[in-house]
């Protein structure tokens, strides 16, 4: 991380960001940890001066002549917003952050809006909970960040979105609007419908099956605190590319419905195995912990619930030389232990097993 901030920006003059919460607070973070002038803006005074109390920019000026705008308002206000900082400021190219491209890509055509200096972006990155008091400088590094680019884009205009992109640490990949929603329909939408589903299901539940839960059922609900504000935007917005990944989970779930209505009826446990099967082979196409490119090896130790184990743990694990890749920890509400899962290079796994058994430490599964 410190790299990335002590390398120089790519994106050149001020950068002007309308729409201070958590999107445009946290791309001001992290540009003005490079140096970058940063101007915000935001419909509501008060989330305007948050921001700014945060460090993510400064207030904007009559004189401001920015290089780059980011509009990082609400889907449904971002192509008013993009046709009117457009024509106030007509030096500048300006990207959007939206979570669905083709409508207001198709309400600038319909406007009849020149579209020269317009280039949609999307980050897949965020945080369950909105606003400037949510925002992170790192919140975008290692993620990638869609440009939706035309054959008319200028070339300086694309070099500073992409500037832009890799100044936040994101992988930029080139794609149309259309593609862009029918991909994420199926990879952040229809997952975020899923995971509220599924935890709407526990609003009522027995305190005692509450008390169950674990690592498995927080995975899959965690995006279920988004906001329905935004939400109810983003799905309406991009409803026809929802709506087949919709229908085929329906049909997926009713089978398996079927199935566990009478498991001894003939081909009914292979309907289920097969449902099993059919998700670990989507699960293993996915990069990171549980699919391909699996990079670190995961080591979860035991934690008595008291202070100072952590910092233990930590300190020891810099006295035997093994490096932190990733932390995940656990601790049910009312359970006197906690977990730490910990993610190191495979190559030092088993040594580092060894090393904290020896030393007296748990290991909970490895
Ligand atoms: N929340 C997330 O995890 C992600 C959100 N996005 C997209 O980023 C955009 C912003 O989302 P968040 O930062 O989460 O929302 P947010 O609610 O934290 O911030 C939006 C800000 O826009 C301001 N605003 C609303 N209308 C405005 C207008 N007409 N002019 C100026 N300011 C206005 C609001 O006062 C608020 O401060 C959305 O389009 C969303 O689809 C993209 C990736 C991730
Ligand atoms: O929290 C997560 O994992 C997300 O996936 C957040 C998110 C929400 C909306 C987007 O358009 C992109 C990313």
């Amino acid at each position: 991380m410190s790299d990335l901030s002590s390398a120089p920006a790519r994106v050149q003059g001020s950068v002007r960001i309308v729409g201070a919460g958590l999107l445009g607070a946290s791309i001001g973070l992290a540009l003005r940890a490079k140096g970058v002038d940063i101007i915000l803006d935001d419909a509501s005074p008060s989330q305007l001066r948050l921001a700014i109390d945060y460090g993510a920019g400064r207030a904007a000026e009559p004189t401001d002549d920015p290089s780059v705008v980011v509009i990082c308002v609400p889907p449904d206000v971002t192509a008013r917003v993009i046709e009117a900082e457009l024509a106030a400021f007509p030096r500048a190219v300006v990207t959007d952050v939206a979570s669905v491209k083709l409508e207001p890509y198709r309400a600038l055509l319909e406007r009849g809006v020149d579209l020269t200096r317009y280039i949609g972006s999307h980050p897949l990155a965020g945080r369950e909970r909105g606003g400037a008091i949510s925002a992170r400088a790192d919140l975008f590094l290692g993620r990638p960040w869609v440009i939706c680019r035309d054959a008319e884009t200028p070339a300086w205009a694309l070099s500073q979105v992409e500037g832009l992109a890799l100044d936040l640490g994101t992988i930029p990949m080139e794609m149309t609007p259309d593609e862009h929603d029918r991909f994420v329909a199926l990879v952040s939408h229809t997952p975020q419908l899923v995971a509220s589903l599924l935890a709407a299901q526990l609003q009522d539940a027995e305190e005692g099956a509450i008390q169950l839960a674990g690592q498995g059922l927080r995975d899959t609900v965690r995006i279920a605190s988004s906001a329905p504000e935004l939400w109810v935007q983003i799905l309406s917005a991009n409803h026809a590319e929802v709506l087949p990944v919709l229908e085929q989970l329906s049909s997926d779930l009713a089978s398996v419905i079927s199935a566990l209505r009478d498991p001894e009826v003939p081909g009914a446990r292979r309907t289920i195995a097969d449902a099993i099967a059919a998700g670990n082979t989507g699960v293993a196409r996915l990069p990171g912990k549980h699919g391909q490119n699996r990079r670190f090896a995961s080591i979860v130790v035991l934690l008595d619930d008291r202070p100072g184990q952590l910092g233990a743990l930590f300190t020891e694990l810099g006295e035997i030389g093994v490096n932190i890749e990733d932390l995940r920890l656990e601790h049910s509400p009312g359970a006197n232990i906690g977990l730490a899962e910990v993610q190191v290079l495979p190559e030092v796994k088993q040594r580092t097993v060894d090393d904290l058994e020896s030393r007296g430490w748990r290991i909970a599964e490895v």
